[in-house]
C-alpha cells in the first residue's frame, strides 16, 4: 500500500478472504470510475487520456468553461459522444451487470438483500451491458422464474449515474426556468458538430493534437433546447454542480456493508467519500484498480490489475 497508509489498515489481496466476507454481505454497493470503461477505449481523466486538444478534461467540465466558450465545450462532449457510441461494454461492465441476477449474486453472497452500482461514468456502457443482459436468452428463462430488476428500480439492481449522462441533452437554463431534457443518441448530434468532429479527426490523424483542431462554431448553430429554443447543454454534472440522486445514494451508502471501488482514482467528491464512510462503519471495502490510488487508504482488500480481468477472477 502507499506510504501514508494509516496504522493498522492491513490491505489484503486474498480472494479467499474477500469471498468469505461476501458470505455474510447484505447490502452491496459498487462505486465505479473511468477505469471501468478504459478497456472499452474510453479515455480516463488522468494521464494522457485526460487531455483533449491539449486541454485538460477537468477544466472543460465546468459551467464557467461552457459560459465562456460553449462551442469548445460542445466539441469536447461531441467527441466523447462519438467515442462512447463506438465503444462496447467490456467484461467488467458485463460482470457488474450479471451480479444484478439474484441467483448469480446469491452464489457468492447468499444473504444479500440489495446490490447497486453507483457510477461516475457518463458513457452509458453499464446501462448497455444491462440491456444486453436483459435481452439474452438465459435471462428470459430466469426472468420467468423470479423478478429480474429493471434498470434503476430503486432498492436493488440499480445503476445510479450520479454525474449524469453524456447522451442526455438539456436546456442550459436552470431547471426552474426550463426543465427540458431528452436522451439523444444521434451521431452526429447536429451537422455542424459532425463536420467539426470530422475535420478535427483529420488534424488528429495528421498527428497534431493541437487546439487548432477546435472550430469556432457560432452559438446559434449549437444544439438548441426543443422547448424554449435556448442554447442546450450536455446532461452531465459539471464541477461545482450538485451530483444527481444524492438522497438515494446516501441511503445506500449508509446501509452498505460491502463496497467495491472499481477503476476510480477516488479524487472527486462526494463519490470519493463513499468507501470511506462504509469503511468507517466497519464495512468491507475492496478496491479494483490498475495501481495504487487514494482509495487504498480506506480499504480492506485491494486487487491490482485491469478490472476487466480482476473482477471476473475475484467474483466470477
Ligand atoms: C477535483 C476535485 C478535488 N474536485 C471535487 O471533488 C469537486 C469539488 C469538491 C466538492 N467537495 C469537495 C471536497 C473536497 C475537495 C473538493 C471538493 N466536486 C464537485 O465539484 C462535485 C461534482 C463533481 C462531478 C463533476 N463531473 C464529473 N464528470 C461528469 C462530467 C464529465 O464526465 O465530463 S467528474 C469526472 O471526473 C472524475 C474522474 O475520476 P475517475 O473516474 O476516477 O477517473 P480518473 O481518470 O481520475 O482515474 C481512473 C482510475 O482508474 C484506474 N484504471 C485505469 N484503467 C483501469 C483498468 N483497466 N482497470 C482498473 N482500473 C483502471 C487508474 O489507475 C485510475 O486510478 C469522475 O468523477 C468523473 O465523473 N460537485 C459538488 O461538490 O457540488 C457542490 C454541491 C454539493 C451538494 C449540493 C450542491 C452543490
Ligand atoms: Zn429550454
Amino acid at each position: 500500500g502507499s506510504s501514508n497508509q494509516p496504522i493498522g489498515n492491513i490491505l489484503s489481496d486474498s480472494v479467499e478472504s474477500f469471498r468469505d466476507a461476501l458470505l455474510t454481505a447484505q447490502h452491496i454497493i459498487v462505486v465505479a470510475g473511468a477505469g471501468l470503461s478504459a478497456a472499452s477505449g474510453i479515455p480516463t481523466f488522468r494521464g494522457a487520456g485526460g487531455i483533449w486538444r491539449s486541454l485538460d478534461a477537468i477544466d472543460l467540465a465546468t459551467p464557467t468553461a461552457f459560459a465562456e466558450n460553449p462551442s469548445l465545450v460542445w466539441q469536447f462532449y461531441h467527441y466523447r459522444r462519438v467515442k462512447a457510441l463506438e465503444a462496447t461494454p467490456n467484461a467488467a461492465h458485463h460482470l457488474l451487470a450479471k451480479l444484478t441476477i439474484p441467483s448469480v449474486l446469491k452464489s457468492i453472497a447468499p444473504d444479500f438483500k440489495t446490490y447497486n452500482l453507483i457510477t461516475q461514468n457518463v458513457d452509458r456502457l453499464s446501462t448497455r451491458a444491462m440491456e444486453s443482459l436483459l435481452s439474452s436468452p438465459s435471462i428470459q428463462f430466469e426472468k420467468r422464474k423470479n423478478d429480474i430488476p429493471t434498470v434503476n428500480s430503486g432498492g436493488s439492481g440499480g445503476i445510479i449515474e450520479m454525474h449524469g449522462r453524456l447522451f442526455d441533452v438539456r436546456c442550459s437554463k436552470s431547471q426552474e426556468e426550463c426543465d427540458w431534457v431528452e436522451e439523444d443518441l444521434s451521431n452526429p448530434l447536429n451537422v455542424v458538430l459532425g463536420m467539426a468532429g470530422r475535420e478535427a479527426e483529420s488534424y488528429e490523424s495528421a498527428g497534431s493534437n493541437s487546439s487548432e483542431a477546435v472550430k469556432n462554431i457560432p452559438v446559434e448553430e449549437l444544439p438548441k433546447c426543443k422547448k424554449c429554443g435556448a442554447l442546450a447543454r450536455p446532461g452531465v454534472v459539471w464541477f461545482e454542480e450538485k451530483p444527481k440522486h444524492l438522497d438515494e445514494i446516501n441511503k445506500l451508502v449508509d446501509q452498505a456493508d460491502v463496497c467495491l471501488v472499481v477503476g476510480t482514482s477516488s479524487t472527486v467528491f462526494p463519490a470519493a467519500s463513499y468507501a470511506y464512510r462504509v469503511h468507517k462503519r466497519g464495512g468491507t471495502v475492496a478496491v479494483f484498480n490498475l495501481e495504487e490510488s487514494d482509495g487504498d487508504d480506506h480499504a480492506n482488500f485491494v486487487f491490482y490489475g485491469p478490472c476487466e480481468t480482476e473482477l471476473p477472477r475475484v467474483l466470477g
